[in-house]
């Protein structure tokens, strides 16, 4: 048998959609798998009802099927499903390296990023990987569909805060506009390029600041029921920078260390003066992927 351990992941960073992921040094799945003649599945943890054990519904079978390594796969969830928290790929990462592992593959990180992809295909209907790259790779990372995926290791405090809604990323994806103005790219262009100069330097200044984006957010903070008021708490207990973290609902914030609990309770705080129930991780941006 063989386990590995994926953490969570925040994708897009606000400036970086579909391009941009950080690794959370928590929380995270864990995977065990043993050799079978075909793929089997048990889920536990959080939100584990929710998931399916069909090999054709999960992401680790997609994931099965491409390294060509059928499996008994146990998932225990520590990432919620549907959270904005990489929850699909944390299973896909983890299954990708320990089947690797398992059936002496051979692969390096950087090449099960692709195959990783694959279980996001069956969630999201596309093979986006700025999920699975930072849950194998760690750090900050940036993916291009042409060049595979480019990892920055930093150091930098973050809160993620989990409301108690579903926001699918299939359905986030469809709010998504169309095209950008002018005026709108060179904002973003401009925010992306301080956010990663900001993870360069491990500088929650300029990383807070590189969060903002015109286009894809201001639509996708309207499926989080409370999101200006959690953006304005988290800011005013002295967050750097606040986005809805990946598809959401979370809602990811960047701080100075030490800020750390302050803002996680005005999040929850927040989340709780509209009516909803969170729970916030003090969390960090962490490493990829390990097997135990
Ligand atoms: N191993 C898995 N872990 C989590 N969700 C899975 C898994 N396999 C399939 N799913 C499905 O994927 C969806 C959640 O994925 P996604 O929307 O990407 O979550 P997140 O926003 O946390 O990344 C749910 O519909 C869930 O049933
Ligand atoms: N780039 C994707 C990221 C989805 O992240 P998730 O954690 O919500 O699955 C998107 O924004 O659709």
């Amino acid at each position: 048998m063989v386990t590995a351990r994926a953490p969570a992941t925040s994708a897009n960073l606000g400036s970086g959609f579909d391009t941009f992921g950080v690794a959370l040094s928590h929380p995270a799945d864990t995977v065990s798998v043993e050799r079978a003649a075909e793929t089997t599945i048990e889920v536990t943890g959080a939100g584990a009802d929710f998931i399916p054990t069909d090999p054709e519904k999960n992401v680790v079978g997609a994931v099965a099927d491409a390294l060509e390594a059928p499996a008994h796969i146990h998932i225990d969830k520590g990432v919620r499903p549907s959270s904005g928290l990489g929850s699909s790929a944390a299973s896909a990462a983890a299954a990708a390296v320990a089947l690797n592992e398992l059936y002496d593959r051979g692969y390096g990180r950087h090449d099960l990023v692709p195959v990783a992809a694959e279980g996001e295909a069956v969630v999201s209907g596309e093979a986006h990987a700025d999920n699975v790259a930072p849950a194998l790779l760690g750090g900050f990372t940036i993916v291009r569909s042409d060049d595979g995926a480019t990892s920055v290791e930093t150091n930098l405090s973050l809160v993620a805060c989990l409301p108690e809604v579903v926001v699918s990323t299939r359905d986030a994806r469809g709010v998504v506009p169309d095209s950008v103005s002018m005026a709108d790219h060179v904002e973003t262009v401009g925010n992306a390029a301080t956010l990663t100069a900001g993870m360069c330097r491990s500088d929650p200044r300029l990383v807070g600041r590189g969060l903002d984006d015109p286009v894809v957010t201001p639509a996708r903070a309207d499926l989080i029921t409370g999101y200006a008021g959690v953006r304005e708490a988290a800011l005013a207990a002295g967050a750097t920078g606040v986005t809805v973290s990946g598809a959401g609902p979370s809602v990811l914030a960047v701080c100075e260390p030490g800020r750390r609990r302050a803002i996680a309770s005005a999040m929850v705080e927040g989340f709780a003066d509209a009516g909803v129930g969170a729970r916030a991780y003090q969390t960090a941006v962490g490493d990829g992927t390990r097997v135990l």
